[in-house]
């Protein structure tokens, strides 16, 4: 029989165990430590820490907000079907609106991606909400869009979408505003670590 270790907490407890010692965590506060933590768990680079930035209540506004019942507003079903619904404190909605059939007919209007209108459809739920971005950059260009133009404003928005165009600049946008947020700077990102990082978020628990 090949051997390999089969208990589920005892991997996950080697694998906190071998990023913390791997990754250097040392320039974030201890609730972002955790969130980056089960990040790199999603991804398996050691390195990611080095383009992760954030603003200082983050991850306590989040936490907040969940705990009082917010949303979580996704991009991509991918986010959505990646949180664990047992970690929400409040049995939160999240919601991702890329099948709501009006949102073929948006996207046409406005001119852009179905993601970007899928979000735009989400508007009225943007107040106080956490919103998880990790696929589409038009998404996230679109939404600091709509909260310019005076949409509601969300508590904390986690901006790590993946990919070569407009992934990079889309997050700068974000990190940029005064929004509270957490984006990974650079082309790396995508739906398993932002649904990771929203995880670390709902439950203080590793
Ligand atoms: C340009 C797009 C990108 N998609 C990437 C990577 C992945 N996308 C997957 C899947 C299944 C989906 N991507 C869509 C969101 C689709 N992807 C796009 C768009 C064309 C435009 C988004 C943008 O540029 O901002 C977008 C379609 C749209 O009109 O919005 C998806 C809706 C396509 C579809 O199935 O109709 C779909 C989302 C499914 C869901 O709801 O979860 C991948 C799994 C690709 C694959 O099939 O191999 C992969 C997942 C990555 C992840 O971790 O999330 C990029 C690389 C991010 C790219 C955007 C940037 C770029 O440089 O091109």
């Amino acid at each position: 029989m090949t051997q390999y270790i089969k208990d589920g907490a005892e991997i996950y407890r080697q694998s906190f165990a071998t990023i913390r010692a791997e990754s250097d965590l040392t320039r974030f506060p201890a609730d972002v430590a955790k969130v980056v933590v089960r990040m790199i768990h999603a991804c398996g680079m050691t390195d990611l820490p080095d383009d992760v930035a954030f603003s200082p209540n983050v991850v306590r506004d989040a936490r907040e907000a969940l705990r009082n019942g917010a949303p979580i507003l996704c991009d991509a079903n991918m986010v959505a079907s990646g949180v664990t619904r047992r970690r929400l404190p409040k049995d939160n909605e999240v919601l991702c609106h890329l099948q709501d059939p009006r949102t073929p007919e948006l996207a046409q209007t406005i001119g852009n991606t179905r993601s970007a209108a899928s979000l735009e459809l989400l508007a009225d739920r943007f107040d106080g909400a956490v919103i998880a971005i990790g696929n589409a950059p038009t998404a996230l260009f679109h939404l600091l869009d709509l909260i310019a133009a005076g949409a509601p404003r969300p508590a904390a928005v986690l901006g790590i979408p993946v990919g070569f165009i407009g992934a990079a600049e889309s997050k700068e946008a974000l990190a940029a505003t005064d929004l509270e947020h957490l984006v990974v700077r650079g082309r790396r990102g995508g739906s398993a670590m932002t649904a990771a990082a929203i995880n670390a978020i709902a439950s203080e628990e590793e």
